[in-house]
């Protein structure tokens, strides 16, 4: 018989537990398909003794990650802690030194280290598989590594925080508030333990991160990316957009330009009936564009414990075909370095304002845009009061800095009340 593929898990919460009921469910077709049988050795976790659902006998068990990492007796060490540091990344490189592959979902960590790391792969013959830490159960680590291998990537786009998604689609249908949306989201286990990493777009900034590198071939530092979460949306915002054809989105886009890398995780508008605009709820959708293949798109659910499982044993089977493809997609030797641009691309923008009700008031807010070079595509003024009234505009295509200046002269117009608000509109 066929020697198995051993492994070692290290964390069994949502997406540890789920890897372990597949395996078990499907473990004859999982050996058929990789041409062997996949076994669990050993397992690690916080607590021994508690109930999650799943019978652990038959599995050694380790109290410590790095232990389970360095065993002789297992071939993939497959890491399901989380963290950026600690033992998730203490663990994993002990794997990686002890010469085992490793599997992971773990984004924070691979964002940070993720360099560091793929050279000790190499320098160990060994290789960090990592589908499910972006996107989820969408296979689009496999789909830029090898559907498109053929490709010059010249674009990502996608929505890559399930909960976001779901608070800005919610705070549309049901009309409520952000801070309500995100009390519904925390009741509904969707946030993450320390939920800044989803709302203030961190999460959703790690996948690009990693997308970037691969899908660029490029040595792309997590601080490349320019991140803004979704924390200021308002539902204004949103029914505003929404009477303009758009719907805001936690938007990640990565392109090269001739500035440079330009990376940014960011609310944006999108046209409401584009694939982006139309995506309800926790999904996630990633779009790719090569050179050679066009746009492509991807759907379906980026988190939750089966199809985050889906995808760890994605990267399993690979292993157990002996498919080791380099951590990026390619040696770490070859992976250029960028230039960051230092400032986004043009766009069209969305401005949203109140101004005193009085003649005039437009005409200034015009003019301040026109002297800073900022053209208006469309205009709308709705539902004003006694004394103010509420103003949209949209605009032609604005560079950052333009657009910036006229912000700050709308201050000395002497119309303006409060801060007016903008927001890019995506070509998608
Ligand atoms: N839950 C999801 O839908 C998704 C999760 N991920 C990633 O998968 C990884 C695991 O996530 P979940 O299963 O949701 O987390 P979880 O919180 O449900 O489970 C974490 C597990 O790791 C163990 N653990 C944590 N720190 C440990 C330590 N210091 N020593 C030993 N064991 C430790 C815990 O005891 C628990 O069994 C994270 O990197 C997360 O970002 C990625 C995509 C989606
Ligand atoms: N918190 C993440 C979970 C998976 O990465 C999300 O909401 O998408
Ligand atoms: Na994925």
């Amino acid at each position: 018989m066929t020697e198995p593929l051993r492994l070692g898990i290290a964390g069994l919460g949502t997406v540890g537990v789920g890897v372990v009921r597949i395996l078990r469910r499907n473990a004859e077709m999982i050996a058929a398909r990789a041409g062997r049988p996949v076994e669990i050795v050993a397992v690690s976790a916080r607590e021994r003794a508690r109930d999650r659902g799943v019978a652990l006998t038959g599995y050694d068990w380790e109290d410590d990650a790095v232990a389970l990492a360095r065993r002789d007796d297992i071939d993939v060490y497959v890491e399901l802690m989380g963290g950026s540091d600690g033992p998730a990344k203490a663990s994993v490189e002990a794997a990686l030194d002890s010469g085992k592959d490793v599997v992971t979902a773990n984004k924070a960590l691979l964002a940070i280290h993720g360099l560091d790391l793929a050279g000790r792969a190499e320098a160990a013959g060994r290789t960090i598989r990592f589908e499910a830490a972006v996107a989820g159960g969408i296979p689009v680590m496999k789909a830029l590594t090898e559907g498109l291998a053929g490709n010059e990537i010249t674009r990502i786009m996608g929505v890559m925080n399930g909960t976001c998604n779901y608070i800005l689609t919610r705070m549309e249908s049901a009309g409520l508030p952000y801070e309500a949306v995100f009390e519904e989201a925390n009741a509904l286990g969707y946030l993450e333990a320390d939920p800044t990493l989803d709302v203030g777009g961190i999460d959703a900034a790690h996948k690009l991160t990693l997308l970037a590198a691969v899908g660029f071939g490029a040595r792309v530092p997590f601080e490349a990316v320019q991140i803004e979460g979704i924390e200021r949306v308002s539902i204004e915002d949103i029914e505003a957009a929404a009477r303009m054809g758009y719907r805001v989105k936690l938007l990640g886009v990565a392109q090269m330009t001739g500035r440079g890398l330009e990376a940014r995780m960011s609310p944006c508008l999108v046209p409401a009936n584009s694939p982006l605009g139309e995506l309800d709820g926790a999904t996630n959708m990633v779009v790719l564009e090569g050179d050679a293949v066009g746009q492509i798109v991807l759907q379906g659910a980026g988190a939750g414990e089966g199809p985050t499982a889906s995808a760890v044993l994605s990267d399993i089977v690979d292993l157990a075909r002996g498919l080791r493809v380099p951590t990026y997609g390619a040696p770490t030797k070859s992976l250029g370095e960028l230039r960051t641009a230092a400032a986004a691309s043009p766009a069209p923008y969305y401005l949203r304002m109140r101004l005193e009700d009085r003649p005039g008031a437009l005409a200034r807010i015009a003019t301040a845009l026109g002297e800073c070079g900022v053209s208006i595509d469309r205009m709308r003024q709705t539902g004003h009061d006694d004394i103010s009234a509420p103003v949209l505009i949209v605009t032609h295509k604005a560079s950052a800095a333009d657009l910036q200046a006229a912000l700050e002269a709308f201050k000395s117009t002497g119309v303006l009340i409060g801060e007016p608000v903008a927001l890019r509109i995506e070509d998608v």
